[in-house]
């Protein structure tokens, strides 16, 4: 039978590519939802092609423009608009699968809603676990929500690891260490003293993956993988210890998982995320995605090599708020959320970005991060230092 999908973020490269990888199974899934912030052209097209029962769209004017255009084209979909839309997008009836694709804080309620539905969430904003870890993973177990992860290198884990129950909450028996990996993104080899320099165009030209550009610049900073650090220890319950930054250049190996015994387990694959979203939608089955297996005889050299904490000062900055502890990770992300974003405004230097953050989590107060209320003020207060900042370093 059908199983209903409400994907929040539709419009983006993982909302994309979830449905491309939905077009190939319609047999088994159904689109009922699909949310975007503003771009209602995109939003119509996919209304055209997957006749959603509703999409919900955060901004008014977007939301009237797209109801003129599907009225014209005799389609009956339901639109609604407004943040609250969105965070209630999942109670949606009928909706069983949640893909979370927002990018940033914005995701964080509208996905702890469909966690709190006890849905089968596949997450792959990272930020709204990075935010609020404990509290997000206490809400899936409290709610037997089943949480599968949609990013490349935890769905590589989730994949490599022993197994999982019926939730996802996976094993760690015999477990000896998780070897996350990172291409290095764009500047891995660029002259040090040509970094202050490069453009936003520049900085979202990642060599292996194409994504939006949030993720672009953070990949390009690493601090795409300072994330990926702390979303790995909150998604599997283990130590900042147990985890170890890999990088290998060209994105086939997309995590390892090494054991007492002396094996080391990888997930191997050309690099498509319609592998891990197919890969969490039809969990624990497989089903097509449209990826072409990796070719053995055609692939160059695979290399590795240890992070360089000084071109890449995120690294450290996000191993420090795990460390940490508490609300650090939520005014970690905040900052460079607000950081990133100055940077593709043309706001601030590239360099400036880890400075940012850097000041923001020395300045804003450590809190326990207890409840959502906590998460939502620290976000806030974190958000209006880093802006503070950018101001100074703009001037
Ligand atoms: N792209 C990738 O390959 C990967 C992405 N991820 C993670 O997945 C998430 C999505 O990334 P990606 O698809 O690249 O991002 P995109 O920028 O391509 O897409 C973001 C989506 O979120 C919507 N959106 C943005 N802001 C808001 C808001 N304030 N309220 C409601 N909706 C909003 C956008 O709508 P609109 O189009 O209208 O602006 C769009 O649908 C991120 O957390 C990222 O870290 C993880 C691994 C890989
Ligand atoms: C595809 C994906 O999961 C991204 O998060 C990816 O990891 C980005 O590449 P980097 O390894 O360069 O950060
Ligand atoms: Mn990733």
């Amino acid at each position: 039978m059908s199983q209903g999908v409400c994907i929040l973020g539709s419009t983006g490269s993982i909302g994309c590519n979830t449905l491309d990888v939905i077009s190939r199974n319609l047999d088994q899934y159904s689109v009922r939802v699909l949310t975007a912030h503003s771009n209602w052209q995109k939003l119509l097209e996919q209304c055209k092609n997957y006749q959603p029962e509703k999409v919900i769209i955060a901004d008014q004017q977007s939301a009237e423009l797209l109801t003129a255009e599907l009225r014209k084209l005799n389609l009956s979909i339901q639109v609604e608009s407004g943040r609250d839309a969105i965070i209630n997008a999942a109670r949606t009836p009928g909706v069983e699968i949640v893909v979370a694709a927002i990018v940033g804080a914005a995701g964080l309620l509208p996905t702890l809603t469909a966690v709190e539905c006890g849905l089968k969430v596949l997450l792959a904003n990272k930020e709204a676990l990075v935010m609020s870890g404990e509290l997000f993973m206490n809400a899936v177990k409290a709610h037997r929500a089943i949480l599968l992860p949609v990013d490349s290198e935890h769905n590589a884990i989730f994949q490599s690891l022993p197994g999982a129950d019926d939730n996802g909450l996976a094993s760690l028996e015999g477990v000896h260490k998780i070897l996350l990996t990172g291409s290095g993104g764009p500047f891995r080899q660029l002259p040090l003293n040509e970094l202050s320099q490069v453009t936003p165009d520049q900085a979202c030209a990642h060599p292996n993956w194409d994504m939006g550009r949030k993720i672009s610049v953070d990949s390009a900073t690493m601090m795409n993988k300072g994330l990926e650090l702390i979303e790995a220890c909150f998604l599997f319950g283990v130590p900042l210890e147990q985890i170890e930054i890999v990088v290998h250049p060209q994105s086939i190996v997309h995590s390892m998982v090494s054991y007492a015994d002396g094996s080391v387990i990888a997930q191997m694959g050309n690099p498509d995320m319609r592998t891990p979203i197919a890969h969490t939608l039809a969990w624990p089955s497989r089903i097509e995605a449209g990826v072409e297996p990796l070719n053995f005889f055609e692939m160059s050299n695979l290399t590795f090599e240890s992070p360089d904490f000084e071109r890449f000062p995120g690294l450290k900055l996000a191993a420090q708020a795990m460390q940490v502890g508490g609300t650090a990770p939520c005014t970690l992300n905040a900052a460079n959320e607000v950081a990133v974003e100055a940077f593709l405004a043309g706001k601030i230097r590239f360099t400036d970005i880890a400075p940012v953050i850097r000041k923001t989590m020395e300045h804003v107060e450590v809190r326990e991060a207890q409840n959502l209320q906590t998460i939502i003020e620290v976000d806030q207060l974190s958000r209006e230092f880093a802006l503070s900042v950018v101001e100074q370093r703009g001037q």
